[in-house]
């Protein structure tokens, strides 16, 4: 393990910081844990909003529902970012994830240019392959948002069939650039949250889940099969089945055509 970040702070403080600006503060590391258990330990501990912390490898990182999210040392780049969204009713904080997968799926066209969407709530799709996960967590009054994006997996080393990286698809683009285009974009989306848009237009066309078939996994249930019709002012997915309209909150979708 190199002892120097892949990922360049200085140049990423250059292009992020400042009056005004949402991100404040930002570490690269080699190596750690989770970042997104970094961040929350650091939220508890008071920590401004604004922090961010990347890191090349983590040991123990973690995706969604309680899931682990791992790959060999530089092959995928973890982006954790803590937010204190205080003004904005928790009801909104649904939108949070989203409104991430979209800014990162923006960010990977313009810097990688690959054809990025987002598969509903979150996971960056690339031609219905997954690219980037994403981890939003609350801690407190804070958010801690983490990103997996997968920068040069190879295809030996994708831990499903179904994941792909920006090498696969033909980027060569520096990580320090892809990190910056991503916070930059989550910049700009996180403002338009905190403006109140109404963001269901705007997710809506970034989504390749609205229009499909889908089913809809959660934890406790079977599948719901349905036609996913778009998401409510809670950023909810809305899924026409069988048995009428209905409106899921979280869950595992598989897109089934
Ligand atoms: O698809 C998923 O299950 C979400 C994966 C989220 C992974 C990111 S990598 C940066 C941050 N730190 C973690 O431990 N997890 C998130």
């Amino acid at each position: 393990m190199p002892d120097e970040p892949l990922v360049d702070a200085a140049r990423l403080t250059r292009a992020l910081t400042g009056p005004g600006r949402v991100f404040t503060h930002v570490r690269c590391l080699p190596t750690t844990g989770s970042t997104n258990a970094d961040l929350a330990a650091e939220a508890v501990a008071g920590a401004p909003s604004g922090s961010v912390l990347v890191a090349d490898h983590q040991s123990t990182g973690r995706g969604r529902f309680d899931r682990r999210w791992e790959a060999p040392p530089g092959t995928s780049v973890a982006v954790s970012v803590l937010l204190r969204p205080t003004d904005l009713p928790l009801e909104r904080w649904l939108w949070l994830p989203l409104v991430t997968g979209v800014a990162v799926a923006e960010a990977l066209r313009v810097v990688a240019g690959v054809d990025a969407l987002v598969k509903w709530p979150n996971d960056v799709l690339i031609d219905d392959r997954k690219v980037c996960g994403i981890l939003s967590e609350r801690v407190d009054d804070a958010a801690v948002i983490g990103m997996g994006i997968n920068t040069t997996l190879t295809d030996e080393q994708l831990p499903v069939p179904t994941a792909t990286s920006l090498a696969l698809e033909g980027s060569t683009a520096d990580v320090t650039d892809v990190v910056g285009e991503v916070l930059q974009a989550l910049e700009r989306a996180y403002r338009r949250w905190l403006d109140d848009d109404d963001l269901r237009f705007w997710f809506a066309q970034r989504c390749s889940t609205v229009g499909r078939r889908v089913r809809v996994q959660q934890s406790d249930t079977q599948g719901v099969d349905g036609l996913a019709l778009g998401v409510d002012e809670w950023g909810r997915l809305l899924v026409h089945t069988s048995l009428g309209e209905r409106a899921f909150a979280a869950g595992d979708v598989v897109h089934l055509r």
